[in-house]
């Protein structure tokens, strides 16, 4: 019907967020609930905690599901019709995993409508109060035993689309077994953070995404099945301890447009949901933003998040132990290819504030001015008139690619040497550019073989916080060199809208035959309006400077090794 409403949720790093549309795929309305702001009493900083002796990096499981109510109760406030919601889906922060009591299964089902969800089910339904979080780099031995047992980086990246990383939900669940060994024990199942969502809304145990569960280190994308051998490895023990770990980890959902079932009578009774309101598997926030547009082959989507990341969907499975590959989240032959990157938003946040310190903006409405004035002031490079040229790494936190410690490193390159910068370098004004170059020649290195021969992408599209500056999407444009520019998808919140689609798509989709849809690309292809979807912000490929940078990437590569080997 033509007022039906589909919604798409995102629980990240840093908030909860929700978009609605209606069947013409307008957004009707957006809220959030920013973590650090609307729930102080967890003092999480940018949501989490960090315990920097061991490296790690968790959040509250409480938080979330406090968030999730103060959430729905804004909605509720803004006069939002639940009524009119046939479906919903979502989107959660990647890898990080989520530890079921036994009493999790009953506290779910018995929810009382009077009561906020938060008080009803942390602490108890819970084994482990913490989530282990993208971000996280405790894991390094775990890591090195797997990946020696199962034999190297490039055999766990044909089997699980990915070598082992530190964030990686297997690698992660070893741990906990490691480190706490009686909550590990108690724990009944295990849910990734968008299961866990799907769960809340389920008022069940949910069943993992078919694309989220590739970013455990577990699944054996090609057979599609939990690799057994690795599940050994992460559970220890024998066949029993095997088995009690593919229990907990339960079910993947193969269909990511299944009705997993109605909306818990919780929320129909609370906020007067219908009850035939359907629950669509809650993917991944990555696998969740290539749904938010038609990409075509050639096509880059860059997620200017907390983290960066470099998507791209292709019917190859071409792995490599420097990038990831995860199953579609809707379409069965296609997958995601991927780039993480730790340090994006924070670390531009890191030289920006260092900049407004010895140069404040008069532009008081944007504390970006002084970044952008510096970064758009300098040639590519910042090459001087002796071509010399500046090559620079930011990695406040310790980096996922190149595997790296935290540190700040600063090179000058005259076309064959390469040397660490003396005085020659104007900190931080130099730094803004250098950054920006540093961030996107990191991602033509290893985005070049998931592209053309050339390396060259058709379109770079940008989305997430950072693509609101005009400085950032310039920058990008002029390394990546898209052949049709860089364009920015105008509703700030990829993931969600991707998943709004998805809970669209799910519910709408035609029966082609029994067991066979109409697939996600043709449904959204049909609805999709680029002109009032998106915006060119730049032109892209520009002559004579992507082949610049192009020259550069030798001795960026050489920047990159050495500062992994410091
Ligand atoms: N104008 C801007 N220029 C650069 N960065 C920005 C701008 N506006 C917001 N951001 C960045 O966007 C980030 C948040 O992006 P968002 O996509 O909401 O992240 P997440 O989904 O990871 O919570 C913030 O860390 C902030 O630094
Ligand atoms: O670890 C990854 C992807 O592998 C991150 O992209 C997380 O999924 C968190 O994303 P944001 O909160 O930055 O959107």
């Amino acid at each position: 019907m033509s007022d039906d409403l589909f919604l798409g949720f995102d629980l990240s790093t840093q908030q909860i967020k929700v978009i609605a549309i209606n069947s013409k795929l307008e957004p009707v309305l957006q809220a959030y609930v920013e973590f650090d702001v609307d729930t102080p009493e967890y003092k999480t900083h940018k949501g989490v905690y960090t315990n920097t002796e061991l490296n790690e990096v968790f959040a509250p499981v409480a938080m979330w599901i406090k968030a999730f109510d103060i959430l729905l109760g804004k909605m509720q406030a803004a006069g939002f019709n639940f009524a009119k919601v046939r479906g919903i889906s979502g989107a959660g922060q990647q890898h990080g995993s989520v530890f079921w009591s036994a009493e999790a299964e009953r506290l779910l089902a018995s929810l009382n409508p009077d009561l906020p969800l938060e008080p009803q089910l942390s602490p108890k339904a819970f084994s482990h109060d913490m989530s282990p979080n993208w971000q996280d780099h405790s894991t390094a031995e775990e890591c090195d035993y797997l990946e020696q047992k199962v034999g190297g980086a490039e055999v766990l990246a044909q089997i699980t689309g990915s070598k082992t990383h530190h964030r990686f939900t297997g690698p992660q669940i070893m741990r906990v077994r490691h480190r706490h060994p009686s909550r590990y024990e108690d724990t009944a199942r295990i849910s990734l953070v968008s299961s866990f969502f799907a769960s809340l809304l389920l008022g069940a145990i949910a069943p993992l995404d078919v694309s989220d569960v590739c970013g455990m280190n577990l699944w054996d994308i090609p057979n599609e099945k939990f690799d057994e051998e690795i599940i050994q490895l992460v559970a220890g023990g024998g066949e029993d301890e095997k088995n009690e770990l593919l229990h907990k980890l339960g079910k993947v959902e193969p269909d990511g447009g299944k009705n997993l079932g109605p909306i818990n009578d919780y929320y129909v009774k609370r906020y007067g949901f219908s009850k035939d309101c359907a629950i669509t598997p809650i993917t991944g926030d990555n696998p969740a933003t290539i749904l938010a547009l038609p990409l075509r082959p050639l096509d880059v989507i860059v997620s200017l998040g907390t983290s960066t990341t470099l998507l791209v969907s292709t019917p190859v499975y071409k792995t490599s132990p420097s990038y990831h590959m995860f199953s579609h989240p809707t379409s069965k032959g296609l997958y995601m290819g991927m780039l993480c990157y730790c340090n994006g938003s924070l670390a531009r946040e890191k030289v920006r504030d260092e900049i407004n310190a010895v140069k404040p903006s008069s532009d008081t409405s944007d504390v970006w001015a002084s970044f952008n004035e510096a970064a758009l002031s300098l040639p590519p490079l910042g090459t001087t008139a002796e071509g010399q040229k500046k090559l620079g790494i930011y990695f406040p936190l310790p980096e996922i690619v190149p595997d790296c410690k935290a540190g700040t490193w600063r090179f000058i390159s005259d076309g064959t040497a390469l040397r660490e910068a003396r005085n020659e370098w104007d900190v931080p004004l130099a730094d803004a550019r250098a950054i920006l170059e540093s961030q996107n020649l990191s991602m033509r290195l290893r985005a070049g073989p998931l592209l053309s021969s050339t390396g060259q992408p058709r379109r770079v599209y940008v989305v997430g916080g950072g693509s609101r500056n005009p400085a950032i999407c310039q920058v990008t444009g002029e390394v990546l060199g898209p052949s049709e520019g860089v364009y920015r998808l105008e509703l700030s919140n990829a993931c969600a809208l991707g998943s709004a689609y998805k809970a669209l798509w799910a519910v709408q989709r035609k029966v082609i035959r029994e067991g066979v849809y109409e697939s996600f690309e043709d449904f959204l292809s049909e609805r999709w309006d680029e002109k009032t979807m998106i915006n060119n912000v730049d032109e892209g490929y520009r002559r004579g400077v992507w082949e610049k940078y192009g020259a550069a990437l030798a001795a960026f590569d050489e920047t990159e090794k050495f500062a992994a080997n410091s």
